[in-house]
């Protein structure tokens, strides 16, 4: 008997009230999920306790037969959701249910708009789980127990979706879980048990566990006497298990709602049966959508693993590398024993052959959507691209895989929106074409009008323009792709093999000795800010640009790497002047060497400012250039 209930009423945390209040209007006109929710929550706590068992058998308490009861009483006009899995404690139900403590909660509130149908989407995106039962019911009671606590450490949570809730502790004799829906007046439809059952099997049919409907029938024997039969409303088979040809895409759509937590369905299916050294069923999904927390590496919730059809774990990581962390599925093998924990899957043989296969038939099916479907291609490339270009640098073995799925934008079409493959590029090189010419800058509007392009431009040769972050080390790991190597324009003298125009270059070669001494006087001003000062044909429309040396670093990725906290030693660039540029001519005429002076450290703070880069005194920039103005409307 429980001596002290323990009942105080506690209100939700700000944002789930928020929440309560969108999604029961967002959501009004799609409120049968609300069962798919509660029976998705229903079979997870079993997979929960399937799992602790593995390490605790004590905890099934005897009754290892897991299942989900589906409960209608008309007179009291109530729904209720039962299961045996794992149940909570007090505080797990604190935790869980009286607060969000999701990532992405923060730029979840942010991204909403106020528009209805497109908080819906933010909604259903974000996940509702067991708030969309206050879509339909006034109250809601809770009562749970968690495995492994004695019957006296029941809890009952009840609310009634106003902001506050009442908990108390209570007996409860069966481990697990009860939710009790209390209808709102206008509900009754969900009283029907016919229209209960048919949702269960829209939404729910591929749920694992048995869902049981208790259902009232006549007696054999006698007509008059009421039976009550317990009912398995769901097909409860292991949906990957089942032939690829008797699946249908609302099956398939439906699971991935339930293991991925979304409410669209996917982008891509993937399903095969494995076999040979290895045998497992892979059911895998790409999402239509980004989630909110693609970006932190540790919230994983990518692929489950099963054994013969068991739940073993969640968010498996050995099954995935983290640049694949937006696949969602399951895995199921028939050779891992079933007690495999965590530690064992670290360094397991067999793991890692189950892991080098779903990896291959994940990419595979990219490459295909890629020729197949570009344009569903191109959504997949917004959405989860930028974590596809970490596969360059993480996984070794794939990388060559990996770079033909890489989009880019390139000079060709000038596009912000990435659509051009490596192979287009090459299929495009011009005759003679030996390299794969890129550029990084901060911003694409840098890259795309950096004075580096003018030469390429000139003579229609493509240009790679690379503007996120991750794409510094892209180019540091993807040195060549099918035999081509990449090239930095913005490193090194201009190299354009045999695209090279000897008049042109004589002409460099000419410039150099006929601009010496102007080098010379630039040289002179720019010590310490310039490892050297040379001429080029690169440019024809600017006066000059800044290179890094051969094996120096890009500018940008120094720039990268100080905002990151690194300490690196600023390696000096080297200025190259375009010889035939008005400004450079003029500037040679000019005989006082102060306004000469002037002249240089314009041009040098001009062309780091072209890149992308930052003044290191940009009050002083100002003040020279307006002195040149002033002089020059003084003379005109
Ligand atoms: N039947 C249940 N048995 C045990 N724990 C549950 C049950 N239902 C909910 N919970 C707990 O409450 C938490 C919150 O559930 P909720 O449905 O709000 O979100 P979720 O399932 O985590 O995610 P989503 O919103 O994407 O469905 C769950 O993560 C789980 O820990």
């Amino acid at each position: 008997m429980v001596v002290d209930n323990h009942k105080e009423t506690l209100g939700f945390q700000a944002e789930v009230k928020q929440l309560l209040d969108l999604m029961i209007h967002a959501l009004y006109s799609n409120k049968e999920i609300f069962l798919r929710e509660l029976v998705s929550n229903a079979s997870d706590a079993a997979d929960k306790l399937r799992f602790e068992a593995l390490s605790d058998d004590g905890l099934y308490e005897g009754d290892s037969q897991l299942k989900i009861w589906v409960e209608v009483n008309q007179d009291a006009r109530t729904i209720s959701i039962r299961d045996n899995g794992i149940g909570m404690s007090r505080e797990e139900v604190i935790e869980n249910i009286g607060t969000i403590a999701k990532s992405g909660t923060r730029q979840f509130f942010k991204a909403l708009t106020g528009d209805q149908a497109k908080d819906a989407q933010l909604i259903g995106q974000f996940g509702v789980g067991f708030y969309s039962s206050f879509i339909i019911a006034d109250k809601v009671t809770l009562t749970t127990r968690r495995a492994g606590l004695t019957a006296e450490h029941g809890v009952r949570w009840e609310s009634a979706g106003d902001g506050e809730y009442t908990i108390e502790t209570v007996d409860k004799a069966q481990r697990g879980t009860e939710i009790t829906l209390h209808l709102r007046d206008d509900e009754d439809e969900f009283l029907q048990e016919y229209r209960i059952k048919s949702i269960i099997k829209k939404y729910s049919d591929h749920i694992t566990l048995p869902i049981i409907m208790p259902t009232v029938s006549t007696d054999e024997n006698d007509e008059n006497l009421k039976v009550i039969k317990d009912e398995v409303v769901n097909s409860a088979t292991a949906l990957w298990v089942r032939n690829k040809a008797d699946v249908t895409e609302e099956e398939y759509n439906e699971f991935y709602k339930h293991v991925a937590h979304d409410f669209e369905p996917p982008l891509l299916t993937i399903h095969n049966k494995v076999e040979g050294t290895m045998e497992y069923n892979l059911l895998a999904f790409i999402p239509g959508r980004a989630p909110f927390d693609l970006w932190d590496r540790n919230t994983r919730r990518g692929m489950k693993l099963y054994v013969r059809r068991i739940f073993i774990m969640d968010d498996s990581e050995q099954l995935l590398p983290p640049y694949l962390r937006f696949v969602r599925g399951v895995v199921d093998s028939s050779d891992l024993p079933l007690n495999v924990s965590r530690e064992i899957l670290q360094q397991n043989k067999q793991i890692e052959s189950i892991r080098s296969g779903t990896v291959k038939k994940i990419l595979g099916a990219l490459e295909n959507l890629a020729n197949n479907e570009p344009e569903k291609y191109a959504t997949f490339w917004r959405e989860f691209g930028k974590v596809l270009k970490e596969g360059i640098v993480d996984d070794h073995s794939n990388r060559e895989k990996v770079a033909k799925l890489l989009r880019f934008s390139t000079t060709h079409d000038d596009n912000n929106q990435p659509a051009i493959s490596l192979e287009q590029y090459i299929g495009r090189m011009k005759e003679g074409q030996e390299k794969i010419y890129y550029i990084t800058a901060e911003t694409f509007a840098a890259a795309k009008s950096s004075p580096h392009l003018e030469i390429f431009r000139k003579k229609g040769i493509e240009v790679v323009l690379l503007s996120e972050p991750i794409d510094e080390w892209l180019v540091m790991h993807l040195t060549e792709f099918e035999g081509k190597s990449l090239q930095s324009i913005t490193k090194g003298s201009l190299d354009l093999g045999q695209l090279e125009d000897q008049a042109e270059k004589d002409q460099v070669e000419k410039a150099n000795t006929e601009k010496k001494p102007l080098l010379e006087r630039i040289q002179k001003v720019l010590v310490g800010k310039v490892k050297e000062v040379r001429t080029t044909y690169r440019l024809t429309n600017s006066p000059a640009c800044l290179v890094a040396d051969e094996q120096g670093m890009d500018a940008s990725l120094e720039r990268l790497l100080k905002a990151a906290g690194q300490s690196i030693s600023s390696s000096k660039p080297i200025i190259e002047i375009n010889p035939t540029h008005p400004l450079i001519l003029a500037m040679e005429r000019e005989q006082d060497e102060n306004r000469f002076g002037d002249w240089a450290l314009i041009l040098f703070d001009q062309a780091l400012l072209s890149e992308g880069g930052q003044l290191e005194d940009p009050a002083s920039f100002i003040s020279r250039l307006n002195q040149m103005l002033i002089q020059l409307s003084k003379a005109a």
